[in-house]
C-alpha cells in the first residue's frame, strides 16, 4: 500500500513540483496518473520508488516511511518496487536474459532460482526465443517487454511505470498494456503515468490527474480527460 499525506517536493533549484499531495493506493490497485507536461507526474512516481524524497509530508510504501528511511533499508524497500521507464534502460552489453538475471544477482539469489525465474518471466513476456539477443537487436516493444520482465523478476508488490508506451506505436502499446494487465491480474499493484488517451479511456481503471503539483481528480473507472 502507498500512502501520501500532504506531500510536497521542492527541487534544489527552487522548483516546487508537488504541492500537498494526499492519496492512498491500495494493494492490487491499477492506477493511471495523467496530467499536462510538467504537472508533477514523474516526481510523484520518483517519490514512490525513492529516487527522490519529499521535502515535506508523509509518504509510506508497504508500511515503510520513505522520507525517513535509513540508508541500509533502502535496498530492501526498492526490491519490492519494480520500475519501468519510457526509454527501457536495459544494459546494452548484456543479453535480454542477462539483463533480467542481473536484477536477481544483485539481491544474491541462488544460481538455480535465477535460471528458473528468469526463464519464467521471459516466457510470461513472450520472449523466450530472444533470450540471447542484445538490446540493440530487439525492437522497442521487445526491449520494453524485457524491461518489464526485469521489473517483475523479484516479485515486487508494486510496479511503477513512467510512460512505458511513450516511445511505442499504438499496436505495440496495446501489447504492453495487456501485459501490464496480466501482471496486475497476478496480484501486483500498478501505478502508471501516461499521456495515452486511447488506452486510459478504454481500460477504465482508477485515474489520478495531477495539475500544477496537486491532485485535481481521482476517479474509479476514470477517463483521460485531456485532449491527446
Ligand atoms: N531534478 C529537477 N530539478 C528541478 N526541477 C525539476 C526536476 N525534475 C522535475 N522538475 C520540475 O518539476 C516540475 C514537474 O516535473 P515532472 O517531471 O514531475 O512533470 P511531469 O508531469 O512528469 O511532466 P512530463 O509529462 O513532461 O513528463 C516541472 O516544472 C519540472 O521542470
Amino acid at each position: 500500500m502507498i500512502e501520501m499525506h500532504d506531500v510536497w517536493k521542492t527541487y534544489p533549484d527552487g522548483t516546487t513540483a508537488l504541492r500537498g499531495v494526499s492519496v492512498v493506493i491500495d494493494r492490487n490497485d491499477f492506477v493511471y496518473v495523467v496530467g499536462p507536461s510538467g504537472a508533477g507526474k514523474s516526481t510523484f512516481m520518483k517519490l514512490i520508488y525513492r529516487e527522490e524524497v519529499p521535502t515535506k509530508g508523509q509518504l509510506s510504501v508497504n508500511g515503510f516511511n520513505i522520507g525517513k528511511l535509513r540508508q541500509r533499508k533502502i535496498p530492501y524497500v526498492r526490491r519490492n518496487i519494480g520500475v519501468v521507464f519510457q526509454d527501457y534502460r536495459l544494459l546494452p552489453k548484456l543479453t535480454a536474459y542477462e539483463n533480467i538475471a542481473f536484477a536477481m544477482e544483485v539481491i544474491e539469489a541462488s544460481k538455480r532460482s535465477i535460471r528458473r525465474r528468469t526463464m519464467e518471466v521471459l516466457e510470461l513476456v513472450g520472449l523466450k526465443h530472444k533470450a540471447s539477443s542484445f538490446p540493440s537487436q530487439l525492437s522497442g516493444g521487445e526491449q520494453q517487454r524485457i524491461a518489464i520482465a526485469r521489473a517483475i523478476v523479484n516479485n515486487p508488490s508494486v510496479i511503477v511505470a513512467d510512460e512505458p508506451t511513450g516511445n511505442l506505436d499504438p499496436e505495440t502499446s496495446w501489447g504492453i498494456m495487456k501485459l501490464m494487465e496480466e501482471i496486475h491480474y497476478r496480484g501486483t499493484t500498478i501505478v502508471m503515468a501516461t499521456h495515452n488517451k486511447e488506452i486510459v479511456n478504454s481500460m477504465r481503471k482508477r485515474v489520478i490527474a495531477i495539475e500544477n503539483g496537486t491532485i485535481v481528480r481521482d476517479e474509479q473507472r476514470g477517463e483521460y480527460g485531456y485532449e491527446a
